[in-house]
């Protein structure tokens, strides 16, 4: 018998049992990751969505949000997956023809149908909230305003969807809701982070919304909103301006231009060379500005512009009341308010004025900014609808006031200074959801956010994975190991002898 063939017989590689068990060992550490690969895997994705109708003073939009069914404890993990412009004015629009309004839903309602899923349509909840338009005139005229909640409601009700009812938010909803919208998007709430104050500037009304520190509640509880969210306690400071949007704010100026009922008014926060015919009627036809309607009034008066930022500031200024305060410190109009702390988003109409003017950037000084104002301003009427021919004239028209609008609610009402203007972020969308009160508004009725911090798993799934590769592999050298004893008889190289 050659070395090498006795060699051969003695290898215990070669024996049966060998054999046998490595190949048991090999079936076994497979089994044993494909079960661990299986086992805690994220289930197929299924979605969920919500939809909100926000029925704004000046328009309505649909905002679809969606999440994975699974995971809903998540920061950030709701997204708005579309959104539709109501065509047409807002809802408060059609007092007198209140059919019309659940009528103009219908384009938008028959997009959503398109977006969410067939199967998911039944269990979708659909809910409408109407802002300052709505609340304006439920005080003007209650009658009017429960028509238009009827019409809207029973357009509402013939979708697929699971209608949640149509109701107006209040203003401390409002500007709490933008605030957890603007927080979740950013992740902010689940990691206990600082928080971001929430600016929002509609057509009927405005919000200021942050955390102060030096802020308990008691001193204006009205302005208090308290929240426990993902373990952390939060006390929110909140106001909303009935009627400083900035239609009803111009509106304001234009009545405090109109007090004695002239027959021409010369305004400052309109470009030199515009010139338009106004009626008394429809200017005072509001609650914000009704008690002040000249008497008598002339039918029309001659609206014409000067183009004078500084002058407009004059006007505007004199929307605000200064004076009483109750409080430590105020605002205006005697609304508390503590001091401004952390960074701010603002939104809405903060988001497309600003941006209409180039001033999103707010690392640009606020001296600048106001120059900038000041030069826009200045600008002849003629040149402005030259330079920009697909604007529509009585949007182009306004940018003039509305900027002068807003740095003079920023600075001199909300007292943000050249120090902390640049802590301002205008801001449309966060992460591709729009920033508004919507969402925050739809987390909250789907108790989306839990007050407590949910439990983490142990491990995510990668983690079990790579441990279960590890054992296995672990057991595999044991194996080998194993059969030691009769290793070195088989390594040994043979002797010639
Ligand atoms: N592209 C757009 C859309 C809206 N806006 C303005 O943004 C404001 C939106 O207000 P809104 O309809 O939400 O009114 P509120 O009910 O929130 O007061 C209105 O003043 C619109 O004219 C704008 O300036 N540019
Ligand atoms: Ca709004």
């Amino acid at each position: 018998m050659s070395a090498q063939r006795e060699m051969k017989e003695k290898n215990p590689w070669h024996t049966p049992a060998t054999i046998i068990i490595t190949v048991i060992g090999v079936i076994a550490i497979v089994a044993l990751v494909t079960v661990a690969v299986l086992q805690n895997k994220p289930l197929p994705k299924k979605y969920k969505y919500g939809i909100v109708l926000d029925a704004g003073s000046s328009h309505t939009a649909l905002y679809i949000y969606g999440w994975p069914a699974e995971k809903v404890n998540d920061t950030g993990r709701v997204v708005q997956v579309h959104s539709c412009k109501v065509k047409g004015p807002g809802i408060s629009s059609y007092a007198s023809a209140p059919l019309n309004a659940g009528e103009s839903l219908k384009v938008c309602m028959l997009e959503a149908k398109d977006q969410v899923p067939s199967k998911r349509h039944q269990e979708t909840p659909l809910y409408l909230g109407a802002t300052a338009g709505m609340r304006l005139l439920n005080i003007e005229n209650s009658t009017a305003s429960d028509g238009v909640f009827q019409a809207v409601s029973q357009a509402l009700q013939t979708s697929p969807f699971s209608f949640q009812g149509a109701r107006i938010i209040s203003g401390q909803e409002e500007g709490a809701f933008g605030w957890v919208t603007v927080n979740y998007l950013d992740d902010r709430l689940k990691q206990g982070l600082e928080t971001t104050g929430a600016l929002d500037l509609g057509g009927a009304s405005t919000q200021i919304s942050f955390v102060s520190d030096n802020y308990d509640g008691s001193e204006s509880p009205k302005n208090s909103v308290t929240f426990r969210l993902y373990g952390n306690d939060y006390n929110l400071y909140t106001h909303s301006f009935l009627c400083y949007g900035k239609d009803q704010v111009l509106r304001m100026t234009l009545a405090h231009q109109t007090q004695s009922g002239p027959a021409t008014v010369l305004d400052p926060c309109f470009h030199r060379g515009y010139t338009a015919i106004k009626n008394y009627t429809v200017l005072y036809d509001t609650p914000c500005v009704s008690d002040r309607k000249p008497q008598p009034a002339p039918a029309s008066f001659n609206h014409t512009g000067t183009g004078d930022f500084q002058e407009c500031q004059r006007v505007v200024r004199n929307v605000f009341n200064f004076t009483d305060c109750k409080y430590s410190r105020c605002s205006f109009n005697g609304v508390f308010q503590p001091s401004l702390q952390g960074p701010f988003g603002a939104f809405s109409a903060y988001y497309f004025v600003m941006n209409f003017l180039n001033l999103t950037d707010t690392s640009t000084p606020l001296e600048d900014v106001k120059k900038k104002i000041t030069n826009y301003c200045a600008t002849p009427w003629e040149q402005i609808k030259e330079q920009y021919p697909h604007i529509k004239q009585k949007y182009l028209a306004e940018y003039c006031f509305s900027g002068t609008y807003i740095i003079t609610l920023l600075t001199e009402g909300y007292n943000f200074t050249s120090e902390n203007y640049p802590n301002i972020k205008f801001i449309k969308k966060i992460k591709d959801s729009d920033a508004g009160w919507t969402l925050g508004y739809m987390l909250n009725l789907t108790n989306m956010i839990p007050a407590e911090a949910p439990d983490k798993p142990p491990l995510p799934h990668g983690g079990y994975v790579s441990i279960v590769t590890i054992i296995a592999i672990l057991l595999f050298v044991l194996i080998i190991f194993s059969l030691r004893p009769i290793w070195p008889r088989c390594s040994k190289r043979p002797q010639i002898i």
